[in-house]
């Protein structure tokens, strides 16, 4: 078994061209505090890449500096084909309607109704254009997430794993090309985590959406990676698949799986 971190990239370039968000030597410090050191990650059209690292390890601030919302120190950011450097705050704002979030939590508007909470990312991004009505785009939403009876409740009246499901559903209803989970299943159940992970592989299957997963759950990471990195010591420090790192024989890499 080769060591991941030298696993080839077997990627063809035809895959290069599709790479949908490209980091290349990603530098970001707080004062003394060096978070990330020369951080690479790639991820090409329609995978599911998972990053793993400990708390603290600077998953939070990677994403932050990747959709614009903080300033690395120095390195390079592509995302959907645009420099992030560059963008304007206009553009970043038309930029972030093609990626969906799902944040830790669920982060639902506890004062709206789950239709308010859905058509909020609708009235944001007025300009981007999607086939439907704002009601049919709602209930189609709702739809995917087999919620559609929830309409009109509050969030309050929904149960975590429901909650979990509005807010995928929210992430969606811009039609993103690109979605971030950030521990998707943290909180939840076993039974209901699984049919949060299985939602979300029918929903990529279904808009061919890229997925960026920052997740602990190793079984979360299993089912629905078809790549992973590892964030460590403020790098890229592994990436290879499920596969490939679960069997690496480097105990720093055998710690993300125990
Ligand atoms: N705005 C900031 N100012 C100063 N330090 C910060 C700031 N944002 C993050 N940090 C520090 O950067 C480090 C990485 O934080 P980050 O939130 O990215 O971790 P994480 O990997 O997302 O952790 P978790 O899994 O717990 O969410 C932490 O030590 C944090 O205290």
């Amino acid at each position: 078994m080769k060591d991941p971190k030298t696993i080839q990239d077997n990627s063809t370039l035809e895959d290069k061209k599709d790479a949908v968000i490209r980091i290349k030597n990603l530098c970001k410090a707080f004062g003394d505090q060096v978070v990330l050191n020369n951080f690479n990650l790639e991820m090409f059209n329609g995978e599911n890449l998972v990053i793993m690292g400990k708390s603290g390890a600077g998953k939070s601030v990677m994403i932050k500096c990747m959709v614009g919302l903080m300033e690395p120190d120095s390195g390079e950011i592509e995302v959907l084909g645009n420099d992030i450097l560059q963008l304007k705050q206009q553009e970043l704002d038309v930029l972030r309607a093609d990626i969906g979030f799902l944040f830790q939590g669920s982060a639902l508007y506890d004062s709206m109704t789950v239709r308010e909470n859905l058509e909020f990312p609708l009235r944001r991004h007025k300009k981007k254009k999607l086939a439907g009505k704002t009601d049919d785009l709602v209930m189609e939403a709702l739809e995917n997430v087999g919620l559609a009876n929830t309409v009109d409740l509050m969030p309050a009246e929904l149960s975590g794993g429901m909650q979990r499901r509005i807010a995928l559903a929210r992430a969606l209803i811009l039609k993103p090309k690109i979605i971030l989970y950030d521990e998707p299943t943290t909180g939840l159940d076993p039974i209901t985590a699984k049919e949060i992970i299985l939602l979300m592989m029918s929903i990529q299957k279904k808009y061919k959406t890229s997925s960026l997963i920052i997740t602990h759950d190793v079984d979360c990471a299993r089912v629905i990676s078809n790549r992973m990195v590892l964030l460590l010591e403020q790098t890229n420090y592994a990436q290879g698949t499920f596969e490939e790192l679960s069997h690496s024989n480097d105990p720093k890499i055998q710690a993300f799986f125990k």
